[in-house]
């Protein structure tokens, strides 16, 4: 099995896309970034549906594009690439079965009827639709369908798979599902796989390595654990659920450093070096209501295990409901917030 490698710049008037990453056998590299980030132009290039402005993709020692000096010297078209893509509407043909769905790819590359029945019923076991094989698409849930076009995919063998939101159109119970027959799939068969995605689910449960891709760039990447605890870039820190405050290191009249953000904020930075700028992360669930800076509630929602507390200076607030009821929280109230040191990430900025 072989790695996927690529390295790739798309200039448009307005936008720059430059991205390097690779994906080896059986790895799932997540591209997260927020609309427009140009997520769906790599994977366009990627599928060869794009030629970039300059840029190699290969796939182990074949390669797939190549644009060196403004010159086209590869491009191979997208059914030639054995690159397999899995979007959110399922790719399946309204007419046929679940079992000739999956046949189809392999009978057009020849393979004898009976055989690619034999084998469409084996992926299609596989992917854990063993029973439903003579069904119609329009027989089948839209979690069913996502699998038959998962089944159908991976029947092409493709050396690359590229999953473009595949889950975003299903309930949080057949997400679940399909995301762990996507990952016993990807490992079983060794493929290279990238997921393009919005959702923070999908790193958390997917992906070996995410890489976070922001107005065209790679803003951060690493293992998801590594990028969502300690997050460099606010939209990251955003998907994380943790604060991110950028601001001035000065000395605190006790002699220790902080970090001074926007609307008063303060945040200890123990004995860090005083002078320069900084960003600090730091989770909403370790905010101390009572002392510390001035603040001032903006708006609150339903948090997973309590009410979460938008403040002044873009600081999010975790509390038990019974705190949040306790100190009568309303839009306009004023707070006093505090953040323990043990629980601050400090990042020196250039
Ligand atoms: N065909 C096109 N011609 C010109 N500009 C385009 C074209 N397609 C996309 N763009 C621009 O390129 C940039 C990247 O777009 P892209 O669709 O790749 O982002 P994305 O990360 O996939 O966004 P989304 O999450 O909304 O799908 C955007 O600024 C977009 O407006």
């Amino acid at each position: 099995m072989t790695s996927l490698h690529a390295e790739v710049v798309v200039r448009r008037a307005a936008f720059t896309l430059d991205v390097t990453f690779a994906a080896h056998p059986g790895e799932i590299v997540a591209i997260l970034g927020p609309n427009g980030a140009g997520k769906s132009t790599l994977l366009a290039v990627l599928a060869g549906h794009l030629v970039p402005s300059y840029g190699v993709v290969r796939v182990g020692e074949r390669t797939l594009t190549a644009v060196r000096d403004d010159r086209v010297e590869t491009a191979v078209r997208p059914e030639r690439r054995s690159v397999g893509l899995l979007g959110q509407d399922p790719l399946v043909f309204p007419h046929l079965s679940a079992r000739e769905n999956v046949a189809f790819g392999p009978r057009a590359a020849g393979v004898p009827a009976a055989q690619a029945r034999r084998a469409a019923d084996e992926w299609l076991a596989a992917v854990g639709l063993g029973g439903l094989t003579d069904r119609r698409p329009d027989a089948l849930s839209g979690g069913q369908r996502q699998r038959v076009a998962l089944a159908r995919a991976l029947a092409a063998e493709p050396t690359v798979l590229l999953l473009d939101e595949p889950f975003a159109q299903l309930d949080v119970r057949t997400a679940a599902e399909l995301r762990d027959v996507v990952r016993d799939q990807v490992r079983r068969t060794r493929t290279a796989t990238v997921l393009v995605t919005h959702d923070v689910l999908d790193a958390v449960t997917l992906a070996d390595r995410v890489v976070v891709l922001h107005d065209g760039q790679v803003v951060e990447q690493g293992r998801p654990f590594d990028v969502l605890t300690d997050p460099v870039h606010p939209f990251t820190a955003a998907l994380a659920g943790v604060n991110l405050v950028v601001g001035r290191l000065l000395v605190q009249p006790d002699g220790t450093t902080a970090l001074e953000g926007p609307d008063g904020v303060l945040v200890p930075c123990g004995a860090h070096e005083p002078g320069g700028r900084a960003q600090v992360t730091f989770p909403p669930g370790a905010v101390v209501v009572g002392d510390g800076w001035p603040a001032r509630v903006l708006d609150l929602e339903p948090g997973t295990t309590g009410v979460r507390v938008r403040t002044s200076g873009d600081v999010l607030v975790d509390l038990p409901p019974a705190q949040a009821a306790a100190l009568a929280l309303h839009a306009g109230a004023e707070l006093r917030l505090s953040v323990p040191a043990e629980h601050v990430r400090v990042r020196p900025l250039a």
